[in-house]
């Protein structure tokens, strides 16, 4: 059987400081996690704790100052960058949802999606294809053509999930995707995510401090002082 820590996200003893000195901050200190391809897990932690830093460090946004993440199977940093192109990685291994969807106004629903396939090298008329069948998947086909501005809120988060995971990424990172919805909208936004990661083999984490989605997560990781515990059900918040 294939180990299942070879795909999905796994991070070892990750580390960040920020600074130097007197004044540095160290932001992780250690950090333990593993996701596998098609699970869906749930980051919480008070302000301040590390949630954002961790992202960025996982979405390469950042660089660590020392421990060990694979994506997909493949190590991305090692006490260093293991990738010689940061952009191509977030561009074909990382799908972002932010808060707010992001879309380009300008810019119809299937464009706004299609141009991550573009921008990979994929020929218009493929990448709209692609487009298509994803809206399709998140019931917001028949919205297509539409400007951004004429979704509604959960339609738009919806178009914004569709981006991510258009270049079918093995990792997608959620930071607090349901927090302007309402409650039967952010718990759709979270039966989209699941059904995605188990079609498509992705691993997801949500950052959230939404207490609506919170009792929907299998397995929880709780970050405090720089450092994860994973969240036994007793103790989930
Ligand atoms: N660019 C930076 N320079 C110095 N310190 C930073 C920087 N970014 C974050 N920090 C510090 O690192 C620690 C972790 O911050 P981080 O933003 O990751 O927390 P968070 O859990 O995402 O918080 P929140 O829920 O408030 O967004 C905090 O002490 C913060 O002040």
């Amino acid at each position: 059987m294939a180990d299942p820590r070879t795909g999905g996200i796994l991070i070892e003893q990750l580390r960040k400081r920020y600074g130097s000195g007197d004044t540095a901050v160290d932001a992780l200190k250690g950090v333990d996690m593993h996701v596998a391809p098609g699970e869906v897990v749930g980051l919480v932690g008070p302000s301040g704790s590390g949630k954002s830093t961790l992202l960025k460090c996982l979405g390469a946004v950042i660089e660590p100052s020392g421990g060990r993440m694979s994506l997909g199977g493949e190590v991305i940093y090692d006490d260093g960058w293991k990738t010689s192109d940061l952009r191509v990685l977030r561009r074909d291994r990382i799908g972002f949802v932010f808060q707010a969807p992001y879309l380009i106004p300008f810019l119809d629903v299937t464009d706004n999606v299609a141009l991550m396939p573009m921008l990979a090298g994929r020929s218009n008329d493929d990448a709209r294809r692609r487009a298509r069948e994803l809206l399709d998947a998140l019931d917001v086909g028949h919205r297509a053509q539409a400007m951004p501005a004429q979704l509604s809120g959960g339609e738009q988060q919806r178009v914004a999930i569709a981006r991510a995971l258009v270049n079918r990424p093995p990792v997608i990172l959620a930071d607090e995707p349901t927090a302007p919805l309402d409650s039967e909208r952010a718990l759709s936004v979270v039966a989209i995510l699941n059904q995605m990661a188990r079609q498509y083999a992705t691993a997801i984490i949500i950052v959230t401090h939404d207490e609506k989605i919170i009792p929907t997560f299998k397995r929880i990781y709780q970050i405090r002082d720089g450092r994860t515990h994973e969240l036994t059900g007793e103790e989930t918040p």
